[in-house]
């Protein structure tokens, strides 16, 4: 089990795999039970600086980076591309191809993707722990490629159901194993930015899935080529992945010494300054030695819980899936009952949730619905705007996430976004002529002024979105300790999927029972719930861990 007290402090990691809600004695009171983390132990200040002393990763970290990343691509192209496939749907999927899809067909056909992924997600850590971060990976690429197949060929409206949800079950993997595969194999100092790589990924994979979109709109069956192109990213990580590795900390848990120091040899060895061998060397040992020494205190209390004592005595025989399946179980327990995992738990769900209530995605979704309704001439275009501003901002916190530290980013960013919200609710009010029911020519009045008002008003929220809450609570799992980064992980991205089936499902039909102006007034009113409990309950530092800011960190050790 997790200490409690300070008696395992020297045990604790601090660094690459630690958790980063430790805080400063002085925290608030909310924060109390985080803060009841041990001290740091000695010798991380040394070994963080010559990990420090290595400059920017090389490019076998990027590479691995972006090999994991494409998972991302294809998370994005999947969400993203529904909002062009559901206009070119049309009548396609009804049996006498007479009458246009329902609001619930399109709302099914949308969500039934986001609760796949819900549930996928705790089987996946399951699998992870016992596989391999990569072969879920690689699992999830296959699910990704059957999923688009089965949708491109969908010749009712079922099939295209169950093709929605086999790609929502490789979403579901790939979105809680690639954040934890990159934060598990890259360098402490440069993880945050190599994190916000795998949302920039899925940003251009919404891009693209609108670029695609807009080029097959006018095809008739277009629907089918833009879902049936989603298997070519699959295809690609496929490749990729064959010759990418395991993370160092997995293969240490799994008795593979030698082969985690051969791989992190290779990500410590090309940083971009000019190192000695016997550099390298000493910052691989330090890594290595914290993640052994890791691992063996989770066999210990894993031992500890199941009444074994060190040298295995009194231990039950029992098969590698049942040890792993205790093993989670275990994680799962230890989530739930120790104060400072609850707390973590805590802040990772309310971020995630947060995260999909805003309404984002419902923009992502049915944006090209929206513009069709408002009469724009090329309502796929049009949402294109959305797309690629979500893209820019991520880049923009790309930048800034390591500089102004995860919370200072919501704080700034949550009041934009509200902005944008209340400006579209008014403009969608004075609009006026929305509706769900009737043709789009009775509705739409050529894109006139308001409508060009509700349209900037949403790039000034997604911009917003983008810059913070879109890609913040996917640090996640820089929130757990090791022994629970798996299950806290998974929970997290549960809650993400879970809140995103339920924009998903709920966004058309409150359209047609709040109408758009009090649709987006409830989004603004969310945005301010969360900015008010991000600010109450996100800690100060969380985020700006004592390893991620190059020289604020190094302070920070000598000060302790
Ligand atoms: O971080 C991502 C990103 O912001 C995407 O644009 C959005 O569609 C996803 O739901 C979110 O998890």
């Amino acid at each position: 089990m997790r200490p409690d007290s300070d008696d395992h402090a020297d045990v604790e990691d601090f660094r690459a795999d630690a958790p980063l809600l430790q805080q400063e004695s002085d925290q608030n009171d909310s924060n109390d039970n985080i803060d009841n983390r041990p001290e740091r132990g000695e010798g991380d200040g040394e070994e963080t600086s010559s990990e420090a002393s290595l400059g920017e990763p090389g490019w076998f970290i990027f590479a691995l980076t972006c090999a994991a990343g494409v998972s991302g691509l294809l998370f994005g192209y999947d969400t993203g591309v529904i909002s062009s496939a559901l206009l070119s749907l049309s009548t396609s999927l009804n049996p006498h191809q007479t009458t246009p899809l329902t609001t619930w067909d399109k709302s099914i056909i949308t969500s039934s993707t986001s609760l796949l992924a819900l549930l996928a997600s705790p089987p996946a850590s399951l699998l992870a722990d016992a596989l391999g971060r990569k072969p879920v990976i690689l699992l999830a690429d296959a699910l990704f490629i059957l999923g688009a197949l089965l949708q491109a060929s969908a010749r009712s409206v079922t099939v295209l159901v169950v093709g929605r949800a086999v790609v929502g079950a490789a979403i579901g993997a790939a979105s809680f194993a690639t954040p934890l595969y990159i934060s598990e194999i890259a360098p402490a100092r440069q993880r945050g930015r190599l994190v916000t790589v795998q949302v920039l990924a899925i940003t251009v994979g919404q891009v693209l899935a609108y670029v695609v979109g807009w080029g097959f709109s006018g095809m008739d069956g277009g629907w089918r080529w833009m879902f049936g192109l989603g298997a070519a990213p699959g295809v690609l990580q496929v490749g990729l992945m064959a010759v990418m590795e395991e993370t160092p900390r997995w293969l240490v848990a799994n008795g593979r010494v030698e082969r985690a120091r051969r791989i992190l040899r290779r990500v410590y060895g090309g940083g971009s300054k000019r190192q000695t061998g016997e550099q390298v060397e000493r910052v691989v040992e330090g890594v290595l030695k914290k993640v052994e020494r890791q691992v063996r205190e989770e066999e210990i209390a894993l031992r500890g819980r199941r009444g074994v004592d060190e040298d295995g005595v009194g231990a039950p025989k029992t098969s590698l899936w049942k040890r792993r399946w205790e093993s989670l179980t275990d994680g799962f327990t230890e989530l739930f009952n120790v104060t400072s995992n609850r707390s973590a738990l805590g802040i990772a769900c309310l971020l995630q949730g947060f995260q999909q209530l805003c309404g984002f995605n419902s923009l992502m979704y049915f944006s090209a619905t929206i513009f069709a309704l408002l009469g724009f001439h090329d309502p796929t275009l049009v949402s294109l705007t959305i797309a690629t501003t979500n893209l820019l901002f991520t880049l923009v916190a790309f930048i800034a996430i390591d500089r102004v530290g995860r919370r200072g980013i919501l704080l700034y960013s949550v009041p934009v976004m509200v902005i944008g919200l209340v400006l579209a609710s008014v403009a969608f009010s004075q609009e006026g002529r929305l509706g769900l029911s009737g043709s789009d020519e009775q509705k739409g009045g050529g894109g006139g002024p308001w409508a060009i008002v509700i349209l900037c008003a949403m790039i000034v929220y997604v911009a917003g979105y983008a810059i913070g809450i879109g890609n913040v609570p996917w640090q996640q799992s820089e929130l757990f300790p090791l022994p629970v980064r798996a299950a806290g992980s998974a929970l997290a991205t549960s809650t993400n999927w879970g809140a995103n089936f339920l924009v998903g499902l709920t966004f058309l039909p409150m359209l047609e029972l709040l109408s758009p102006a009090g649709t987006f007034g409830v989004y603004a009113v969310v945005c301010v719930v969360g900015w008010v409990a991000v600010w109450r309950w996100y800690p100060e530092r969380s985020g700006i861990g004592l390893e991620e800011v190059g020289g604020r960190n190094e302070e920070e050790i000598a000060r302790t």
